[in-house]
């Protein structure tokens, strides 16, 4: 069985909502597969009514697109599907087009590790119509996901205050996929190792544990658990003290501690996992000092997420290091993104790009048309505004004023000149060839990690976070207010 980096590195390209396909094949009998079209992948509402988002995923799409080929045995599964009256859903000169099919579109992205905001692309592509749609459903499967994850594991870090945060969850992942790409976007969240040792072998990322209540239950009593333990593991004892009575198993830590300080090791710490975990951490701790141990970590798990650790935190609980599984992997607040893929502009006949947007009762819905990227504007260091904005419109670096997507009486004016700026959207493909060097999980890392720095603290904040500025560029507004009169008026039925 293959799976996770390796199937992403192989064939995928089935991997897609049956109506692309179909779509597809229409494009292709209207003459219209290889016309020019622009799509974007954004989302419109942070994940856990937070206030900031982190981009994670590109690394698995660079190896969707690589592989993006139909193969025979694809072709042959086509071949022979059959609609309702019994004849095939794709003529014979279609499956001759998908076989010659090469990846050829242009793919622009946020890079993995980077704070996002609605609306703006984390991905663009642009290619023939058909390969675009193709992309729509496997692009957003694999970005949509690991967003989630990266997010909801930063969250758990930023409350965690910079205290190390082990990740549990493979037990309670969705699937063996699900809980592979979770622990490769929490560790990009910042957690600091994973339980996963396939996670460790494919991604490289710490691997670390303790031990279960299994280990304490299969002996006589919880004292010889924690000595045969440390015989076993002399530089690595984290005794699980909870198994019958939490501070009787500090007491037996305490003891197995001193045997191994008698041989010149150290004991590592204890965890615990049930009760009320700010009681027990303080009472562990004063024991654990009291006894000569003050370097002794505290590990907590059971259920933990962000408000728990929060809150344990405002509890001046004595924790040290958090085991988090089920609440970080499943996303268990929020189990879906809900990031979309529009068509934004198209190619027509006579070689001009046409501006597209799709319009909707909810302005929030209303897509943003052309061919559009994002600039993040920093003053020392801090970002202070996103504008998006035409590619092919120059930008008066005297002053801009961008304008909120959903309301436009929000508005701010901003001075380019003052500030160091970034475009946020990076070549990746440059007609179907990669020219974007992958940077090491590590550097992914890092980068979110100063992506985060550079991100002010009340736009972290768990709750009601305070939003952060993103707006149109002036132009791309009143092109986009255009397009939507002009489509509303189409609809009135008035020309
Ligand atoms: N001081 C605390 N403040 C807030 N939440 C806490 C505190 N201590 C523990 N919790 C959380 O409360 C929940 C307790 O759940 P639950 O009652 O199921 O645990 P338990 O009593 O340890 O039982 P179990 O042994 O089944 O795990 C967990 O999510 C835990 O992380
Ligand atoms: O609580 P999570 O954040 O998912 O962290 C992982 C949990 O998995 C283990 O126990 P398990 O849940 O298997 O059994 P237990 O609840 O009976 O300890 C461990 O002791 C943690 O409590
Ligand atoms: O190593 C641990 O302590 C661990 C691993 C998986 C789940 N819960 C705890």
């Amino acid at each position: 069985m293959k799976i996770t980096k390796d199937l992403y590195q192989s064939n995928l390209v089935l991997l897609t909502d049956f109506y692309q396909l179909t779509m597809a094949y229409a494009y292709w009998k209207a003459g219209k597969g290889e016309q020019e079209a622009v799509f974007n992948l954004f989302f419109r509402k942070h994940p856990f009514q937070g206030g900031f988002t982190l981009a994670a995923g590109l690394d698995y799409v660079v190896d969707f697109c690589k592989n993006f080929k139909f193969e025979k045995a694809d072709l042959e599964y086509l071949e022979v599907m059959k609609d309702q009256d019994g004849s095939p859903v794709f003529e014979a000169a279609f499956l001759e087009y998908l076989q010659q099919l090469e990846f050829t579109c242009d793919i622009d992205a946020v890079e993995e590790g980077t704070v996002a905001f609605p609306n703006s692309p984390l991905v663009r592509v642009r290619g023939p119509l058909i390969q675009c749609q193709l992309l729509e459903t496997p692009l957003l499967n694999i970005i949509n996901f690991q967003t989630l994850i990266a997010t909801k594991a930063a969250r758990i870090n930023l409350a965690a205050q910079g205290e190390p945060v082990l990740e549990f969850g493979l037990r309670r992942a969705q699937g063996i996929d699900g809980a592979l790409a979770a622990s490769r976007a929490a560790y990009i969240g910042g957690c600091t190792s994973t339980s996963n040792v396939m996670a460790g072998k494919l991604f490289g990322i710490p691997v670390a544990g303790t031990h279960a209540h299994s280990w304490i239950l299969s002996f006589e009593t919880e004292l010889e658990a924690f000595e045969a333990y440390a015989e076993a593991f002399p530089d690595q004892c984290v005794f699980l003290v909870d198994t019958y009575d939490t501070l009787n198993g500090v007491k037996n830590a305490i003891k197995v501690g001193e045997i191994l300080r008698s041989k010149g090791k150290e004991m590592v710490g204890i965890r615990i996992d049930s009760g009320d975990l700010a009681y027990f951490s303080s009472k562990a701790r004063q024991m654990l000092d009291g006894a000569g141990f003050p370097e002794a970590k505290i590990v907590a798990s059971n259920d933990l997420d962000e408000h728990i650790i929060a809150s344990l935190k405002s509890q001046d609980a004595d924790i040290n290091v958090w085991g988090v599984g089920t609440k970080l992997v499943t996303a268990y607040d929020q189990p879906a993104l809900g990031a979309v893929y529009k068509l934004s502009a198209i190619k027509n006949e006579e070689g001009e790009w046409e501006p597209k947007v799709k319009v909707s009762q909810q302005s929030l819905k209303i897509n943003i048309p052309g061919i559009h990227n994002t600039k993040r504007y920093f003053s020392k260091g801090k970002a202070v505004a996103d504008m998006i904005f035409l590619e092919d419109q120059p930008i008066d670096t005297k002053g801009v004023v961008i304008i909120d997507p959903v309301d436009a009486t929000r508005r701010k004016r901003l001075m380019p000149a003052f500030y160091q700026e970034e475009v946020l959207l990076k070549p990746i493909f440059d007609k179907g060839k990669k020219v974007y060097k992958l940077p090491t999980l590590t550097e992914i890392r890092d980068r979110a990690t100063s992506q985060l720095e550079s991100l002010d603290k009340t736009h972290k904040r768990l709750v009601n976070p305070h939003l952060y500025p993103v707006g149109l560029e002036e132009n791309l507004h009143h092109l986009r207010m255009e397009l939507v009169l002009k489509a509303k008026k189409f609809d009135n039925g008035e020309d």
